[in-house]
């Protein structure tokens, strides 16, 4: 029990630091944003690209596909991080 209880603790310890690379990404996804936002305030370009959105859930889709996670959790993720990213350009454009 001991061992399980170490082990438990180890395991805890590596989904901790997965998380903290996953949120690390999401910091430096969002500032490859803001270059984006950048450009489509200075190009009239909307927020919400359909098509776009499309070529990102298709592109996650793909990649777990080959590393063997989840397809339809990686697009559920994709499509709430897209959803607050959407959001939160067409706050900054409409500013
Ligand atoms: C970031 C963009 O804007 C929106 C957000 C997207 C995303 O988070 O990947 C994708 C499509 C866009 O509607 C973009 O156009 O590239």
């Amino acid at each position: 029990m001991t061992a399980d209880r170490d082990l438990l603790a180890a395991q805890r310890a590596v989904i901790d630091a997965l998380d903290e690379e996953f949120v690390g990404l999401l910091a430096r996804r969002l500032a490859v944003v803001e270059e984006v936002i950048g450009i489509k305030h200075a190009n009239g370009i909307p927020a919400l690209l359909p098509e776009r959105v499309d070529e990102v859930i298709e592109h996650v889709r793909a990649h777990a596909r080959t590393v063997g996670a989840p397809e339809d959790l990686a697009e559920q993720l994709y499509r709430e991080i897209i959803g607050w990213t959407i959001r939160y350009e067409e706050g900054k454009l409409r500013a």
